[in-house]
């Protein structure tokens, strides 16, 4: 393979994680030009290219060395890797850095008249998946035999056609299986957005550049779950208060003119901020209680 000296990210060309994926890379301020056949996107601002590619090749293509960098489900990147892994092959491919998009779990479901109890129950059923792997993997962990009915999509239809029992698929509001009235029984991976890459660092200024990017990623992660709180209170409720405030930084605590017994609050805290929080916050003695989105942060 030729050399190269730019470093190269495969992502998503079209479905769930295609859009996300391309709005974090811009975030961290990369710019492209797109290519004419929209499958190569050439960076501007940086020496980073972008390949948009089936997601499902994102491993092969990281292995083979023909990107170094990719954003994928981490149920995609687990089932490659538990089928390398029961081959006995190595695997090429790592997770990086979980992204917080495109959250979902690898479940197990039965026809909701079915009895479950434990893993045992699903003994010499047939089980559809598109994740043959990883479904393998966990019934032999279960000590269970069942048969593994591989399919390319559609899975929670199959046991209404009979072709299959039981399924292993995708859950995330869990409409589907409602809609096919499958209930889950048995979760065996939680997934979301993964940036994914080689075992080790490109030996060349690539290495770098994957470096800068990483921690630029962390930083646009950070800011999006950070939330800026304020909010006044009493000196006598101000541990209560501060106690039921999610992570963060050590809030900043100023007097408010006029008044000797109230201080002005503010924190950045990482992590969401419920109506839950607010309303156990007032109970604590807080009012005036604003949350406000971080654009930028610079320690
Ligand atoms: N219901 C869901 N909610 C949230 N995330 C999901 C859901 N379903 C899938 N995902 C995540 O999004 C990824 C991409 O899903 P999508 O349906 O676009 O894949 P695909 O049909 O295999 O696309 P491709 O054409 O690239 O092969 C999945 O691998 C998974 O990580
Ligand atoms: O629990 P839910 O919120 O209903 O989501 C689960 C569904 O989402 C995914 O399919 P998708 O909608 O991407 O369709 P596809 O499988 O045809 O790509 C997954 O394969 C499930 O079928
Ligand atoms: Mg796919």
């Amino acid at each position: 393979m030729k050399p190269r000296d730019r470093l190269r990210i495969a992502v998503q060309k079209s479905g769930r994680l295609s859009e996300v994926s391309q709005d974090l890379l811009a975030r961290c301020g990369l710019k492209f030009r797109h290519s004419r056949d929209k499958l190569f996107c050439f960076g501007e601002s940086l020496a980073i290219d972008l390949l948009l590619v089936r997601d499902d090749d994102i491993p092969g293509l990281i292995a083979d060395g023909v990107c170094d960098l990719g954003i994928v489900g981490r149920n995609v990147l687990a089932e490659q890797q538990a089928a390398l892994q029961s081959r006995e092959a190595v695997v090429p491919f790592r997770e990086l850095l979980p992204l917080g998009f495109g959250r979902c779990r690898l479940s197990i479901a039965i026809p909701q008249e079915l009895d479950y109890a434990e893993p045992s129950s699903l003994q010499g059923l047939r089980i559809a998946t598109t994740y043959p792997a990883l479904t393998a993997q966990w019934l032999q962990q279960a000590g269970v035999t069942a048969k593994v009915v591989v399919l390319s999509g559609s899975v929670e239809i199959a046991p209404k056609l009979g072709t299959a029992d039981a399924i292993c698929d995708l859950v995330s509001s869990g409409a589907t299986l409602q809609a096919n009235q499958l209930r889950e029984v048995a979760g065996i991976l939680d997934s979301e957005a993964v940036l994914a890459a080689a075992p080790g660092l490109p030996p060349d200024e690539r290495g770098e550049l994957q470096e800068l990017l990483l921690r630029r990623i962390e930083g646009v992660i950070q800011v999006r779950e950070s939330k800026l709180v304020l909010l006044q209170t009493t000196r006598a409720a101000l541990a209560g208060v501060t106690r039921l405030l999610p992570p963060g930084q050590q809030p900043t605590v100023t007097s408010i003119e006029g008044s000797a017994d109230d201080v002005a609050l503010q924190a950045v805290c990482h992590g969401a901020i419920t109506w839950q929080h607010l309303e156990d916050m007032r109970r604590a003695g807080a009012r005036h209680m604003l949350v406000l989105p971080v654009e930028k942060m610079l320690a």
